[in-house]
């Protein structure tokens, strides 16, 4: 059973895939990390079926489909190709994400104000297949703007100029960003989730911040499961999140005392 309001894990196993295609073998396998990752109590499974295939191939997406036991988060660029595929597959949910071939990972948020339509039309085309869209963009008020005129219920907030702040004035800037976003967000009745480059050592302040209803989070979860296995893995990242938003409720209560 889900307690209410626990800020939810999605993980994501691309860089299971990218293992996997370092080498072209069938191993690792992501219908196992899957598996492991949900055993271990994953709340969804989150993947990125890229354009260059770089990691995630479409098989694993049809497999995926068929074997998760909680449900697919599927991230996917605006190009008629991944719409085609996600109205075909159908994952419970789509995230959509920008996209440069040339990028070693996303870089930025998706810009929806600079191109309203184009984002709309995908939205509804997913929308009608029951599909939930997200729209993984920068914390900026407009872009949220924009996500609600497109007709998304859920954004997830780009949280990478975050995690990859060099300063902790940096850092501090981009998390107050990133709660104000949240706040104005959850006001205007979106779902709020959060994701990129988190890590066992800067989720908790991201965990604790109010309104957030999913962390995405797969590299350093990945990462952290070559040492300790996948399930331990999964395991520590569920704990530190619990920890944190167990913090902030007993500051609550603390303050109505
Ligand atoms: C959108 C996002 O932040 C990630 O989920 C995305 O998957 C990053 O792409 P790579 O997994 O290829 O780094
Ligand atoms: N959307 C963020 C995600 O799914 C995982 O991103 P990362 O933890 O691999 O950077």
């Amino acid at each position: 059973m889900i307690e209410p309001n626990r800020l939810l894990l999605g993980v994501n196993i691309d860089h299971v895939a990218t293992l996997r295609q370092a080498r072209g073998t069938r191993y690792p396998d992501t219908v196992l990390a899957a598996a492991l990752a949900e055993e271990a109590g994953a709340d969804g499974i989150t993947v990125h079926l890229r354009e260059d295939r770089r990691h995630i191939q479409d098989r694993d997406i049809y497999l995926l489909k068929e074997t998760l036991q909680t449900r697919m988060n599927f991230e996917m660029a605006v190009t008629d190709e991944m719409i085609a595929i996600a109205c075909d597959v159908k994952p419970s949910h789509a995230c959509l994400v920008p996209e440069k071939r040339e990028e070693l990972t996303t870089e930025g948020g998706l810009d929806v104000l600079g191109q309203l339509d184009k984002i709309k039309a995908a939205c509804d085309k997913l929308a009608a297949q029951d599909i939930d869209v997200s729209l993984f963009i920068d914390p900026e008020p407009a872009q949220i703007d924009a996500s609600i005129v497109c007709g998304a219920p859920t954004i997830e907030l780009h949280t990478g100029a975050y995690a990859q702040a060099t300063t902790h004035e940096a850092q501090a800037q981009e998390l107050a960003r990133i709660k104000e976003a949240a706040a104005y967000a959850y006001e205007r009745g979106l779902v709020v989730n959060a994701g990129h480059g988190l890590h066992y050592h800067n989720v908790e302040q991201i965990a604790e911040i109010p309104h957030l209803n999913e962390l995405n989070i797969g590299h350093g979860l990945i990462a952290r499961a070559v040492f300790v296995g996948l399930k331990e893995a999964v395991r520590e990242m569920r704990q530190l999140m619990m920890e944190s938003q167990a913090r902030v409720q007993m500051q609550r209560d603390a303050i109505k005392r």
